[in-house]
């Protein structure tokens, strides 16, 4: 099982344009609309289900909001920050 990073490892190593909630990492993605904004979520989804580890997405109409935990470790792990790189990558 993974072990939860401390809070300086994820305070340091926390992508750009991504915060920490708690034992969340969180970004919210902006898009010209509603259509552009699920293929992002379609394509996250895809990623998550290749890695096995599965975002909490919220779709608005013009905004995508991904936050990760690590449920099994109850915290903020390596494969949280490995897909918030693999989600920025398809941003
Ligand atoms: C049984 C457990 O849910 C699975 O091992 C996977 C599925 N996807 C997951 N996704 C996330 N974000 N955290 C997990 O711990 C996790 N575990």
């Amino acid at each position: 099982m993974s072990e939860t990073l401390d809070d300086e490892e994820v305070e340091r190593r926390l992508p750009a344009d991504w915060e920490r909630d708690g034992d969340e990492i969180v970004r919210t993605y902006e898009f010209d609309g509603y259509p552009s904004a699920v293929t992002f979520v379609n394509d996250v989804a895809e990623i998550a289900e290749e890695e096995f580890h599965h975002p909490e997405i919220v779709l608005r109409y013009d905004e995508v909001e991904v936050r990760f935990t690590t449920h099994d470790a109850g915290g903020i792990t390596e494969k949280d920050l490995r897909l918030a790189d693999h989600c920025d990558g398809e941003y």
